[in-house]
């Protein structure tokens, strides 16, 4: 198994870089079967890391580990745990610019953006082990005079957790963090794309003093059969998946015989509203930053623009000012502000979802087709004159395509941007106060910008509605998912 010397010679500290999995207390460079997968690089093709193919004897290795030190975990107190997450945030934030290095290389976001993700990460390791000393019960008073009632929370157990490409540090440390401070232990299998910025974080718990078991990161190309055995061993309290609605509802059917305590964070298809009294500043900062952020490939990322006619044609040429200013590339280089998609099915997606709106109408104001010599770059694309009946407009394009859509008015809008399964973001903007609070409160999301496309902080309940999912990451509401609630009956 082998980091290559492509992703090495970028870093200060190589031993980040790891070319093995962590399957329980031990780092395994050879799965039972000896298949091994390559990582590479987006920008450039080339393979950074071959790692180990594990397969469903690990996981159960990991499991069983993690079942074990799970019961020591959950005797510590919360102070304790929260000194280790404490030290855990300081080797991220130490560490951020060959963390950033290794995701840019992985993933191929650009560089300040992969950094700005690692704080984005520590940022939830930092909250939930404060949070670790806050997890509080309750009392309640009694049915009956003699009764005394007492509620409290308990750790729900070992948990099994699979992560997106998209995110490969944050998405983990969102789950592992309030995880390990509720007392829970985990397995993690990060997406076969990104394994490294996973393995780089599990390198840092063990440093920052985090006992063995408890966190394992399995590398491995076979998440239908891990997905499987977390919802069917019944050492194993709750999965926890931030992925596609397809695969969270088949991770739904698979839990189903052992009651899976689940969280889910799914696909999304987040409007983006822009009413004539918007500030046009506001609005278009604010689409540049939804829609473009990752290249596009974010669940909050805006889906479907819809503008209002009295502003439509300022808020396209205003935007398109802008996205003429940014430049594709590879994510090390110097000004580049939109990396690769992650993947050829995603190149093919976004280039699909153009073709087919241009067919129905569409009009390409700029970009609109793959950048530069080949490979996976995008231009950034607005597309004006979009309707209904597009692709854009009923699924996730995951790409860095902006669709305009016009709207007359506030009944209209709503109704289209509830029209759809899906429930995680959704922006507006407006500087009518009254307005604000109707369309915040009509609006079928569990998130709803107002004024800002900045939604994702780690002191908020980050979740979606309908089939965009279950639970909460961050703030208090995210600890309690992994919390189960017991309540003692007393007769004094
Ligand atoms: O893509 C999913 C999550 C992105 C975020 O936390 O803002």
């Amino acid at each position: 198994m082998t980091v290559r010397q492509s992703l090495l010679v970028k870093l200060t500290d190589t031993s980040l870089a790891i070319n093995k999995a962590l399957v329980g207390a031990e780092w395994v460079s050879k799965s039972s079967t000896g298949d091994v997968f390559d990582v590479t690089n987006p920008s450039t093709g080339e393979v950074i890391a071959t790692l180990p193919d594990l397969g469903r004897q690990e996981v159960t290795c990991a499991i069983d580990a993690a079942h074990v030190a799970q019961k020591t975990w959950a005797k510590r107190t919360g102070k304790e745990r929260a000194a280790i997450l404490r030290r855990l945030y300081d080797l991220m934030v130490a560490n951020a610019d060959d963390l950033a290095t290794i995701l840019t290389m992985e993933m191929g976001k650009p560089w300040s953006e992969a950094r700005g993700e690692i704080l984005y990460g520590a940022s939830y390791v930092e909250w939930f082990g404060e949070e670790a000393k806050r997890v509080y019960g309750d009392t309640i008073p009694g049915h009956q005079p003699d009764k005394r009632i007492i509620v409290i929370k308990q750790p729900v157990g070992v948990v099994g957790a699979i992560t997106p490409w998209n995110f490969p540090n944050a998405m983990l440390a969102r789950k592992v963090a309030p995880a390990l401070a509720a007392g829970c232990s985990m397995v993690s299998k990060p997406a076969a794309q990104t394994p490294l910025s996973a393995l780089a974080l599990a390198v840092l718990a063990e440093r920052a003093g985090l006992p063995a078991g408890l966190f394992s990161v399995l590398t491995s190309t076979a998440s239908s059969e891990i997905g499987r055995e977390f919802c069917s061993n019944e050492k194993v309290r709750k999965v926890t998946f931030t992925g596609s609605t397809n695969v969270g509802k088949i991770l739904m059917r698979q839990g189903a015989d052992q009651i899976m305590k689940l969280g889910l964070e799914l696909g999304g298809n987040a409007p983006f509203i822009v009413f004539d009294d918007a500030d046009l500043e506001a609005a278009v900062e604010g689409a540049m930053v939804s829609k473009y952020r990752n290249a596009g490939q974010t669940c909050v990322c805006a889906n479907r623009l819809y503008v209002q006619s009295g502003i439509y044609d300022a808020f396209a040429s205003k935007l398109a000012e802008r996205v003429r200013q940014m430049k594709v590339g590879d994510g090390f280089a110097e000004g580049v502000t939109t990396g690769p998609l992650i993947d050829e099915t995603a190149l093919k997606k976004v280039q699909e979802h153009v073709a087919d709106a241009v067919g129905k109408g569409a009009k390409v104001e700029i970009g609109g087709k793959p950048a530069g010599q080949g490979g996976l770059f995008f231009e950034p694309t607005i597309l004006t004159g979009v309707t209904a009946d597009m692709l854009v407009s009923t699924e996730e394009t995951f790409g860095p395509v902006a669709p305009l859509f016009r709207f007359e008015t506030e009944e209209d809008v709503i109704e289209l941007a509830n029209n759809t399964v899906f429930g995680l973001a959704s922006y507006f903007f407006s500087k009518d106060v009254s307005k604000i609070f109707r369309v915040a409160e009509a609006l079928e999301y569990g998130m709803v910008g107002v004024n800002t496309s900045l939604i994702s902080t780690e002191v908020a309940p980050f979740g979606g509605i309908k089939q965009s999912g279950l639970g909460r990451e961050g703030s208090k509401y995210g600890l309690e998912d992994y919390t189960e609630i017991k309540y003692l009956c007393l007769s004094v």
